[in-house]
């Protein structure tokens, strides 16, 4: 390295020295000033170098190679440059000069640059990549904040740290010496994070290796939030697809009003397209007045079961309408549709459903009426012929003959099987109620009345049949009401005034003689003629005894249902004897009795015979001898006489016209039982 001497320690010389002591660029051996108190003197003797007040004594001490100027005295300049060895360089004060101002800049760059490199690393650090740069000797040049998060290293740890030591797994060595980039690598955290990462080789201006830098994101973090973002899809088309095929009628609207959404049913029902409605304001929306989705926009409050009618056929609907408040802020609102007029069609169609659950109540049909004999082969024609009008029909016959069931059977095939079958025992009902049950009444129309009032019988039966049975039981004051019901076709509730009109096909029913009732004046002839237009008589089995055989197939499969039972039929010489009794009771006592013997039979036997029977009706003959045939005309103080001259006869013939014993028998005494015998007209043969 050259010696050198300073000749002036002002300011320049000063500047000289430090400069020089810096950058090492020579050996500065002393400084020269005859002012003791300048400054560079101090700072050289603090430093070690030599101190003199006159350079020729250094020349002549020591081997200068370059003497530097820095007095500015022109004169010294001139005599050193005289008296100098002639190797011995020569700097003027001035060049010092320059290099002080060039020092100087060199200062306010570096500041300079200490500045932009600090507005660096602000930048490098707020970036989210993380960023880490080695220089060649492979030492951390560069470790961002975002480097710091993600690979858990501290900042002040790394800088200047070799990369190796910090990060064994790091592949920047590896560019460093291929200078080859490597792009969008995958790499593995020895703490568990995925990293996507970019690294390069760094070159100065002349292409001079100067370093490795990698630039790299954290995965885990962003297949996190692609984790998130697949779920939030998945949510929003499992949302839009339950929307879509709602048949509520659904719409949504933003913050702002506009339409943003709504389903297939919504179209369907107020008949507004996409394109009507989306990006539009819901101003006046689907009906007239204020929009819904406006109001709970302005109030920020649900609409529940508002009423309105919508679309092209102004259909009947209840709107739900509610906010959609996210953190807070009102988002939009969402609208919900239910169309009523769909619930009042369903409920249409519940009624019409009933309705012909109802019809079940009246359950036999043409097919359940069996009998091939004349007799019975004529009444069905009848019945048929009648179910085919609307006319008024009067079913007569006897006790248990199968009136109902022809009724049954007439409604069925009539024009009106869907609808009611209403069944009214006119004997069952009292007087006093008769009336309000079969008209109805208004609210108010007597103590007791319901609220609102009631429908009566004929208003249920509307658009259907009632079935009148026993109509010879009605009063008086009754048939003048049903004679106008059946002239009129129209009913006016009890309590009320306003005529209803009604439609309804009356089927009456009696087993008693009206012709007689008209003669003792029990029945009006009017409604008499009203009801017997179309007579249809029933004749009693004992006149149809060749029904039987048939009867009682029928009858078995039916009791065999009721009661679980196997039989499967009756011999031909037990349907044989049972023709010999004459059934007073008709088909409902044939069935009565076939039902008692399927019970009394053996499960092992398979087939009604006469075996089964004689008792059975012995039994019916004693019941017949002590039973008397109850009708409606009859007092109860007849019917004990009867019964009465019944049981002394059957008794008397048991004794073969003892009287005594007969008395004895019937716990009476002897002038009791002649009394009575007397009184009863038995004949005098038996009286012996
Ligand atoms: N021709 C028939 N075929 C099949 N079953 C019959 C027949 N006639 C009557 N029945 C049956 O006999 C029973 C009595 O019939 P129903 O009640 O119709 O007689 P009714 O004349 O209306 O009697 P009442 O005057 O006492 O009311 C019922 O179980 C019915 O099914």
């Amino acid at each position: 390295m050259r010696t050198c001497m300073i000749v002036g320690a002002g300011k320049g010389g000063q500047a000289l020295l430090n400069i020089l002591r810096e950058t090492n660029m020579m050996n500065v051996i002393a400084i020269v000033d005859c002012n003791l108190d300048a400054p560079g003197i101090q700072i050289a003797r603090e430093a070690g170098i030599a101190v003199y007040s006159d350079w020729k004594v250094v020349l002549t001490r020591f081997e200068i190679d370059v003497i530097i100027e820095a007095t500015g005295n022109e004169a010294v300049f001139e005599e050193i440059r005289d008296k100098r060895e002639k190797h011995t360089v020569l700097i003027p004060g001035s060049v010092a000069n320059i290099v002080l101002n060039l020092i100087e800049e060199k200062e306010i760059l570096i500041d300079t640059l200490q500045h932009q490199s600090k507005q660096q690393e602000i930048i490098l650090d707020s970036t989210h990549d993380g960023m880490i740069a080695i220089n060649v000797d492979e030492e951390v040049t560069l470790f961002n904040r975002s480097a710091e998060k993600i690979t858990g290293i501290r900042k002040a740890q790394a800088r200047g740290k070799l990369i190796g030591s910090l990060m064994a797994s790091s592949m920047l060595p590896r560019v460093l010496s291929s200078g080859q980039p490597e792009v969008n690598q995958e790499q593995l955290l020895p703490n568990g994070r995925k990293i996507i990462t970019t690294r390069i080789p760094m070159f100065d201006e002349e292409g001079k290796r100067i370093g490795a830098l990698a630039v790299f994101k954290d995965m885990t973090a962003i297949e996190e939030m692609a984790q998130e973002v697949t779920n939030l899809k998945s949510i929003q088309s499992m949302l839009e697809a339950i929307i879509q095929s709602s048949d509520e009628a659904i719409s949504v609207v933003d913050g702002d009003g506009k339409g943003l959404m709504i389903n297939p049913a919504y179209t369907r029902l107020t008949g507004l397209e996409r394109d009507e409605v989306i990006g539009k304001p819901a101003t006046t929306d689907i009906s007239e007045g204020e929009s819904m989705h406006m109001r709970v926009l302005r109030t920020r409050k649900p609409v529940r079961g508002a009423q309105m009618k919508v679309g092209p056929s102004k259909r009947e609907v209840v709107v739900n309408v509610s906010p959609v408040i996210v953190d807070g802020r009102l988002k939009g609102s969402v609208g919900v549709i239910h169309d009523i007029s769909e619930l009042h069609s369903l409920n249409n169609q519940l009624q019409r459903a009933r309705q012909i659950i109802r019809t079940l109540e009246a359950k036999y049909s043409f097919e359940d009426i069996i009998g091939n004999s004349e007799e019975m082969t004529f009444s069905i024609q009848q019945a048929k012929l009648a179910a085919s009008t609307p006319a008024t029909v009067l079913l007569r016959g006897e006790s248990g003959t199968g009136k109902e069931l022809f009724a049954h059977a007439i409604h069925n095939a009539s024009d009106r099987k869907y609808n009611k079958f209403v069944r009214v025992n006119c004997a069952a009902i009292s007087e006093s109620l008769f009336e309000s049950e079969l008209f109805g009444y208004e609210e108010g129309a007597f103590s007791g009345a319901k609220q609102g009032g009631k429908r009566g019988l004929f208003e249920e039966a509307n658009g259907g049949s009632i079935f009148l049975d026993e109509i010879g039981e009605i009063s008086l004051t009754t048939q003048v009401k049903l004679l106008r019901v059946l002239q009129e076709r129209e009913i006016v509730r009890v309590g009320g005034s306003k005529p209803i009109s009604i439609n309804v096909r009356v089927i009456a029913a009696t087993n008693a003689k009206l012709e007689k009732r008209i003669m003792d004046g029990s029945f009006r002839e009017d409604l008499y003629y009203r009801l017997n237009r179309l007579p249809i008589q029933i004749a009693p089995l004992k006149q149809r005894k060749e029904d039987i055989a048939a009867l009682a197939n029928h009858l078995i499969t039916k009791i065999n249902q009721d009661y679980g039972r196997n039989v499967e039929g009756i011999t031909p010489a037990a349907a044989e004897y049972l023709k010999e009794y004459d059934w007073p009771g008709n088909v409902r006592e044939f069935e009565n009795v076939l039902g008692r013997i399927v019970i009394h039979m053996d499960s092992s036997e398979s087939m009604i015979d006469l075996a089964h029977i004689p008792s059975l009706l012995s039994e019916q003959k004693d019941a017949e001898i002590l039973s008397v045939e109850r009708t409606p005309e009859k007092t109860l103080s007849q019917l004990v006489d009867e019964f009465e001259k019944k049981t002394i006869s059957q008794t008397l013939e048991l004794y073969d016209g003892n009287k005594t014993a007969t008395a004895r028998a019937l716990g009476v005494s002897l002038r009791n039982l002649y009394y009575k015998m007397e009184k009863h007209d038995i004949e005098k043969s038996s009286m012996q």
